[in-house]
């Protein structure tokens, strides 16, 4: 069964993963730069754009109350001269009423607060006491009033704008009121409305004291406005911005401005949450214009840790095959293009070779026999394969030195390992570079003899019996040996029986008295 795979941390992993993090981190900041700062530009904008809308408004306000406390001062004046014509008075006021039509009635007051003529309209009222706060604030000041909003007899819901009259000479005989509705369609709705700015925006009047005046919003105006705005909140300004709860208790952004002659303030305010909308939706194309570069800069950092990370990855693959005898080409192949890959490829390379120096050494260790330097039992099955896989014949000589424990006894046993060593060199003397020369253990040596008859290895097999019986051994003198020879064809008959087969050869040769080759 397969062994899931466990996630290693790889170099190009490590990589990709601080490039993405460092990536995603600046990304997210600087997303978060742009959105404080864009939200701030948002506010700005919108703020300063209610509140240039506010002092636009509070300015055709301004405009409109100028002009028409001049008609109303102008119309006083004429009326001081004629107020006991109450005919011509009424006539001055009725033409009052329908030359401007921006008031819903005109009424002229005597010095008691008793109607004493007014516009035809509003015929009605003439000989009627006043009781209104406007009506006692113009009787008490004797100067241009404009009053806060009320309620007439008739529901109406209106101000009223007044001028002192006088006489020639100066006599306060009452006063000229102008009275102008608040409701739908009156004038202040149409000078001051939400409809040529944004449909989410309202529009509020205060007086003073910070009581609602008027209240409208897109499309609508409300007949009878409560409320109270706390003016501390303006701060002393005639004109300028701040962040509000509107009275639905929405946070709003408002711009507001002082009206001169009045004294109210026009206040313009949206709710907040609306610029944050728009903040998203600014975000949002943001990210969908930066997205492509962020998958183009992903890419580019992948292909680059790929890049970076490749040499050290081709090298630690090959840290797992550092016994092969082709690694130190295929490291070799390696493109280790910058320094620390470079530094570790030519370590590796290093390690390698000494590694191979040393697994050559310890081999030939193991496969030699250090006294004679000739293959030792282990050393022949290693090499003996290829052999035996080329040659149609191998001829097969075992010798071993007679009467060995002797030597041994006589001369010591430094003498016997002399003898040994130089049987070797004889035997070596004797053949070609193609035999495989064995020191079986002890005094025991194995020839094979590639492509070698049985009557050639015999050949040999007697040139050295007599070579060594004729040669002098260092301080042992004469030693004879006995050989068993036999010859195998390697693809019919195993070596083993073949080896068997020599050593029964030379079990005999001992037998018929030493110092002679047998064959089989
Ligand atoms: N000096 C020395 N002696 C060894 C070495 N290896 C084996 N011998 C000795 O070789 C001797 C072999 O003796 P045996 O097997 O009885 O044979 P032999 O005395 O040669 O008698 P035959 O083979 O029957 O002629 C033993 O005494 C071993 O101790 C070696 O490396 N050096």
């Amino acid at each position: 069964m397969d062994q899931p795979r466990r996630f290693a941390f790889t170099l190009k992993r490590l990589i990709l993963l601080l490039a993405l993090v460092s990536t995603l981190i600046i990304l997210l900041s600087s997303y978060l730069a742009i959105f404080q700062v864009e939200r701030k530009l948002l506010i700005d904008s919108s703020l300063r754009a209610s509140q240039s809308y506010a002092a636009r408004l509070s300015l055709t306000a301004d405009l409109f109350f100028n002009a028409a406390q001049k008609q109303l001062v102008f119309s006083a004046g004429l009326l001081g001269e004629e107020f006991d014509n109450l005919y011509a008075i009424a006539e001055e006021a009725d033409r009052l009423q329908i030359q401007s039509k921006r008031y819903s009635s005109v009424l002229v007051v005597d010095k008691s607060g008793v109607v004493r003529a007014a516009s035809r309209n509003s015929a009605n009222m003439t000989g009627l006491r006043l009781v209104s706060d406007a009506n006692t604030q113009a009787l008490t000041t004797q100067n241009p009033v404009i009053s806060s909003p009320f309620r007439t007899a008739q529901n109406n819901h209106i101000i009223a704008m007044s001028v002192p009259i006088r006489n020639t000479r100066g006599k306060y005989l009452g006063y000229l009121v102008a009275e102008i509705t608040l409701q739908q369609g009156g004038i202040i709705d149409s000078l001051i409305n939400a409809r040529n700015y944004r449909k989410d925006a309202y529009i509020y009047v205060i007086d003073n004291e910070g009581d609602v005046l008027y209240r409208a919003a897109d499309g609508w105006t409300e007949s009878t406005p409560q409320g109270n705005v706390n003016k501390a909140l303006l701060e002393g300004r005639d004109q300028g911005f701040l962040h509000m709860k509107n009275l639905q208790g929405e946070d709003s952004l408002a711009g507001f401005s002082t009206m001169e002659i009045s004294g109210w303030t026009v206040l313009v305010l949206h709710p907040a949450r609306a610029d944050v909308v728009l903040l998203y939706q600014v975000m949002l194309q943001v990210l969908i214009y930066t997205l492509p570069f962020v998958i183009l800069v992903f890419i580019v950092i992948w292909l680059l840790a790929r890049y970076i990370s490749r040499p050290l990855r081709q090298l630690a693959s090959k840290a797992d095959t550092m016994d092969s005898q082709d690694v130190s080409a295929e490291i070799q192949q390696i493109n280790a293009w910058y320094y620390e890959a470079s530094k570790l490829k030519s370590v590796m390379l290093q390690g390698i070779r000494l590694l191979h120096q040393r697994i050559e050494k310890l081999s030939t260790q193991a496969h030699t026999d250090p006294m004679t330097g000739l293959l030792n039992r282990r050393g022949l099955y290693e090499q003996v394969d290829k052999l035996l896989g080329e040659e149609s014949q191998i001829g097969v000589v075992t010798l071993d030195i007679d009467h060995f424990k002797v030597i041994n006894d006589t001369f010591g046993h430094d003498v016997g390992d002399a003898v040994i060593t130089q049987l070797s060199r004889l035997i070596l003397g004797n053949s070609r570079d193609d035999d495989l020369l064995c020191r079986m253990g002890g005094e025991e040596f194995l020839l094979l003899l590639p492509g070698t008859s049985l009557t050639r290895a015999v050949q040999l097999a007697e040139r050295l019996r007599r070579q060594v019986a004729g040669q002098n051994f260092e301080g042992a003198g004469n030693v004879t040996i006995s050989l068993g020879v036999t010859h195998f064809n390697p693809a019919k008959v195993n070596i083993d029986s073949a080896l068997k087969s020599a050593d029964k050869a030379l079990y005999q040769a001992k037998n018929d008295g030493r110092n002679r080759v047998v064959s089989r």
